[in-house]
């Protein structure tokens, strides 16, 4: 059952890795996932795809979408630099429960804001509630069905300028085809495509970066 599934995923960091030690926290998760149980994080091959375009962006206000048990929030909080911040929504109250404990584990819980509910209703209310002027790094992860309304009504509320970078998971598998599509062939992104594989095994999929052009 999904649910009792990530408290034994946080047992697991609890037990295996190091308190305030993120890489002990990623290397737990993975070993997890990889030997006991499949849980979809964006797991370690892709997640090395996922630091350096975060390397590369170096941001100072990123979003993530989907947080589920705060493995990719953990990869992006660590990389960040002091006083760079990290609003991360996860819309399932078990999964964030979880992902709080992790991340707190890590060390990370002063980089990182969760917020909890739908992505829909959050995005509107992110200038207000945290006073983002724009994102520099939107690492979309939930629905897949939810990345193109997101990211659309992140360009309506102001919320992505030129030269700001999402990254989305699974643009193969599961898929986001209708995403793929959105970002591919609109004048205002420059989209490319980093072949990887699903989580855990050798199923491929990848993730496509797109840089806003304003
Ligand atoms: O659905 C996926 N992600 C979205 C998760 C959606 C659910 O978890 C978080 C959200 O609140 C919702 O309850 C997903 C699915 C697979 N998969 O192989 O099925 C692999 C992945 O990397 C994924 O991100
Ligand atoms: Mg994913």
């Amino acid at each position: 059952f999904a649910l009792l599934k990530n408290t034994r995923m946080l047992k697991a960091v609890q037990k295996n890795a190091t308190k305030g030690d993120p890489e002990s926290v990623i290397s737990a998760i993975d070993y997890y996932c990889r030997h006991k149980e499949w849980a979809m994080n964006v797991g370690d091959e892709k997640g090395l795809i996922l630091d350096s375009v975060l390397t590369e962006v170096n941001p100072s206000t990123a979003l993530e979408l989907g947080t589920y048990c705060g493995y990719s929030t953990v990869r992006i909080a660590r990389l960040l630099s002091p006083g760079s911040k990290l609003i991360t929504v996860e819309f399932n109250p078990a999964f964030a429960a979880v992902a709080r404990q992790i991340i707190a584990y890590a060390g990370l819980q002063d980089k990182v804001t969760l917020v909890e509910g739908p992505s829909g209703d959050l995005i509107p209310k992110m200038k207000a509630r945290f006073g983002i002027k724009s994102f520099d790094f939107v690492f979309l992860d939930h629905w897949k069905d939810r990345y193109v309304p997101d990211t659309k009504l992140l360009e309506d509320c102001g919320l992505v300028s030129e030269g700001s970078v999402l990254l989305a998971d699974n643009v193969i598998c599961p898929g986001a085809p209708e995403y793929l599509k959105y970002v591919r062939n609109s004048p205002r992104y420059e989209s490319r495509y980093y072949k990887s594989n699903l989580e855990y095994t050798k199923v491929e999929d990848g993730l496509e970066k797109s840089v806003f052009l304003g």
